[in-house]
């Protein structure tokens, strides 16, 4: 696996911002994420400014395995080539001894998983509107990817990050821990039963070990699925293994209650057994889209302007 990764680093070949440890302040513990923990910290001189820069700052535990080390030096690679509004901002690397520090932009909202299940007890009357916004954000994320040849296999509600900037709550594609670029091929091919989210992947991934883009959309239906049922695990009840038999036969996920027929049958397209049958992320964003304006206009104005 060494192999693996340094000859996806090659792929990558990239310049990483590294950060002087005397620059960095790093306080209290955010969250702890799939590995080592994550802590709200303070950059000096960030673009020369006086105040210094809130952020995030992800740690490995000094006793990892050397894997560990890579997987999380790749995730940091990764993330230095990716720039788009809708993927979290990675600022660089603090290596310092045998600790190496991951720095990136502070999404103060938390993750999205924990947001929607705080939503359950907010409002009883929840807003298509704003649950079918923030489904968009992650689309439009996963359009770049998808354009860039940067596969997630890992997308989830649980891996994406809010901040709430303002009165716009804005979502972005977090953890890249397992994230592959395709380079010639355009898949990637698993090695090993390493701990892969069954429930979220397509059948030609848990079977073959299969990643496409094509197989991010079958994840990406999986997470509209959890948004609209505010933040349940999918298939409740069931192991991996009973899940993985249930989907090889056709099974899927039920409608949740709140969710729409349109966006039920979106999320149906995402699971078709033949990924060429899936939609990419440009059809996903733009049924989205047209969904969430006719919701719009149907409450507010009788003429519509986008034909439902
Ligand atoms: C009510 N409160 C609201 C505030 N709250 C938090 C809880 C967690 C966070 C947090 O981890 N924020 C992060 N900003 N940037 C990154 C983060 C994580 N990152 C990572 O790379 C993590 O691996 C990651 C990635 C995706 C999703 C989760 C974790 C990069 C912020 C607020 C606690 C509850």
């Amino acid at each position: 696996p060494l192999y693996t990764s340094i000859e996806e680093y090659e792929k990558v070949q990239s310049d990483i911002h590294s950060i002087a440890r005397h620059k960095l302040t790093v306080q209290r513990l955010l969250g702890k994420g799939a590995f080592g923990e994550v802590y709200y910290g303070l950059l000096a001189d960030v673009a020369h400014s006086e105040v210094p820069t809130p952020v995030a700052v992800k740690t490995l535990p000094t006793l990892c395995s050397d894997q560990t080390k890579l997987d999380f030096f790749m995730e940091a690679v990764m993330l230095s080539k990716l720039k788009h509004p809708n993927i979290v901002k990675f600022i660089g690397i603090s290596i310092e001894g045998s600790s190496i520090l991951l720095v990136t932009e502070l999404m103060d909202g938390g993750d999205l998983r924990s947001y929607l299940r705080c939503l359950r007890t907010k409002l009883n009357d929840i807003a298509t509107k704003e649950l079918i916004l923030l489904c968009i954000d992650v689309a439009t994320g996963c359009q770049y990817l998808e354009e860039h040849g940067c596969i997630h296999r890992d997308l989830a509600t649980r891996n994406c990050l809010l901040s709430e900037k303002g009165s716009r709550t804005i979502v972005k594609v977090g953890d890249f821990g397992m994230s592959r670029l395709t380079g010639r091929t355009n898949y990637y091919r698993k090695k090993g039963t390493a701990l892969v989210p069954v429930k979220w992947m397509s059948p030609e991934a848990f079977i073959d070990g299969v990643f496409t883009s094509k197989t991010d959309v079958w994840s990406y239906g999986v997470l509209l699925w959890e948004v609209f049922s505010l933040g349940h695990v999918p298939y409740p009840g069931k192991s991996n293994e009973e899940v993985m038999q249930f989907v090889k036969h056709g099974g899927r996920l039920p409608k949740p209650e709140i969710c729409t027929e349109k966006i039920y049958q979106l999320m149906t397209n995402c699971w078709a057994d033949d990924s060429r049958l899936r939609p990419n992320f440009t059809t996903i964003k733009e049924k989205l889209t047209s969904i969430e304006q006719c919701d719009n206009n149907s409450t507010s104005n009788p003429y519509l302007s986008v034909p439902c």
